[in-house]
């Protein structure tokens, strides 16, 4: 997968030369780029941005200037490419979004930041058949897209084939494919400032443990997030879980 990011202050993309995403690089899995967007103006003050149309505070970035950046970095392919927008107005980004961009040939990153990207940028590239993406990561505003970008890139990142050693572990996850939260987890010491291990995980009954991780699993999605209790696919749910 090739991943491009386009950004006004690229810098902050460089923690993604670490951990993960940066692993993969060196394998392969992952063709990560960075950009400066003012790299393809024109003007002496290498100027991205302009007053709003119909008036307001602050500023708008250029469609022009993020035209011909995009236009390069989509190289020739709309087909395959996913551009995506990171912005408090955009569609909440869920582990959904992360597993079907985890297989997307291309993902373009475009971040703004002052007042946001004119709105053209997402409309012209729709128009010429790249699948766009504006994209929110949770309900509050952050000064550009950039850290957006970094959520993202990680939880797409970290689904591609091969890039966790054991692809086990990311069935059982939080949102995965139970539809749940995980269950609580623990490790040595056995005992700790007072406080046990619940006496199932240490019998060894793998039966009796996968059913102890399920209903926790149940009882933390119920408390902490009744939408996603509301949104379980009842059939696969068994007696005991609807007993809970
Ligand atoms: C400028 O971008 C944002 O403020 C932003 C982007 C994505 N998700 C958010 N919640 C905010």
């Amino acid at each position: 997968m090739r991943v491009d990011v386009v950004s006004i202050f690229p810098d902050y993309l460089s923690v993604l030369d670490l951990s993960l995403v940066g692993k993969a690089r060196q394998r392969g899995l992952l063709d990560l780029r960075v950009h400066d967007l003012r790299d393809w103006t024109t003007d002496r003050h290498r100027t991205v941005d302009d007053t709003p149309f119909g008036g307001g505070a602050g500023m708008v970035m250029r469609p022009d200037v993020w035209g011909v950046a995009i236009d390069e970095v989509l190289g020739g392919g709309a087909e395959g490419a996913h551009l995506i927008v990171p912005t408090p107005s955009g569609e909440v980004f869920t582990q959904r979004h992360a597993e079907a961009l985890a297989s997307a040939e291309q993902l373009v990153f475009a971040c703004g930041r002052y007042e946001g990207i004119d709105a053209r940028v997402a409309e012209h590239y729709r128009d010429a058949g790249v699948t766009v993406h504006e994209l929110s990561i949770g309900d509050y505003v952050l000064n550009g897209g950039e850290v957006a970008s970094l959520v993202m890139i990680e939880a797409v990142a970290r689904l591609i084939p091969g890039m966790v050693g054991n692809p086990e572990s990311l069935v059982e996850e939080s949102h995965g494919a139970a539809g749940l939260l995980e269950y609580p987890v623990y490790t040595k010491p056995p005992s700790w400032a007072d406080l046990e291990i619940p006496e199932v995980l240490l019998s060894g009954h793998h039966a009796k443990i996968e059913r102890w991780r399920r209903d926790r699993a149940l009882e933390r999605t119920a408390a902490r997030r009744p939408d996603m209790i509301a949104a379980l696919d009842v059939a696969g749910l068994d007696k005991h879980d609807l007993a809970l």
